[in-house]
């Protein structure tokens, strides 16, 4: 919560993900790009992996969410996640190999325990509620304030997600008390319509929050404040690699 209050430039998406309709909705709260950055961009970066890690309620679609992205399938049959279980995905950014780590974590009760110790280092934590149960957009609050006491400060990119889109019982959320809740302390309201794009934007955003990072911590380069042509060849590469921006 005290994430959400102290970024004042919050992007809120919605997408849907689902194969047959437009299944599944995604809600994204995304803070923006965290500083005006410019970055000295170095060709000896290497693999780079970013953690996301994903969290929600048990039975909200968390699992289905990664597995239409990853594998591109969808099952109806639920089968509980156990503790936590990962996926690795590749990207190429801007020439560079560049894996995402995307940690899909249990929401039994029982599990939370186990699940937890994973949060640590998210680059990218991923909210998951149904759309069809509004008490687990209610719960979204405490999965995500569980999931930034393990990380630093400002240090990830948050969204939100609603699934079951296609389900008759999906509750109007974005006119709910709840969601208001949120919105009104969002800038921005996107909304987006592709899964794979979704998790293209993640990509861009972790990675770029990677190099930063990297930057940051690597004695003689500099990290420089404000406009740039760096920073504009940056943009268009991603625009380039990800048509979604
Ligand atoms: N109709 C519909 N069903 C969905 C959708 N997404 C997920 N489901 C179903 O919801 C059930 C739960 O999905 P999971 O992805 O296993 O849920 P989870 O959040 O990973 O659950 P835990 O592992 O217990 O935390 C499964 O039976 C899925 O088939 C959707 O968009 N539409």
């Amino acid at each position: 919560q005290s994430k959400f209050r102290s970024t004042n430039k919050l992007k809120f998406t919605y997408l849907p993900v689902c194969p047959k309709r437009d299944t599944i909705s995604i809600l994204r709260m995304q803070a923006e790009s965290p500083k005006a950055i410019c970055c000295i961009l170095r060709e000896d970066l290497g693999m780079k992996i970013s953690k996301v890690v994903v969290v929600g309620d048990l039975y909200v679609g968390k699992t289905s969410l990664i597995n239409r992205f990853c594998k591109d399938n969808f099952d109806r049959d639920y089968k509980a996640t156990i503790g936590v279980d990962f996926e690795m995905e590749r990207f190429e950014i801007i020439g560079m190999p560049y894996n995402l780590q995307i940690w899909d974590t249990a929401g039994q009760e029982k599990f939370k325990c186990i699940a937890s110790a994973y949060y640590r280092g998210a680059e990218v934590i991923i909210t998951v509620f149904d759309l069809a149960d509004i008490q687990t957009l209610d719960h979204t609050k405490q999965w995500l304030e569980d999931a930034l006491r393990e990380n630093e400060p400002d240090s990830s990119f948050i969204f939100l997600v609603g699934t079951k889109k296609d389900l008759d019982c999906s509750v109007p959320v974005l006119s709910s008390g709840l969601l208001t809740d949120v919105l009104v302390m969002l800038d921005h309201l996107l909304m987006w319509e592709n899964v794979k794009e979704f998790f293209s934007r993640v990509a861009a955003l972790a990675f770029e929050q990677s190099m930063i990072k990297e930057l940051e911590n690597t004695p003689g380069h500099r990290a420089q404040i404000g406009e740039g042509n760096l920073i504009s060849k940056w943009s268009f590469a991603f625009c380039m690699h990800f048509p979604c921006l």
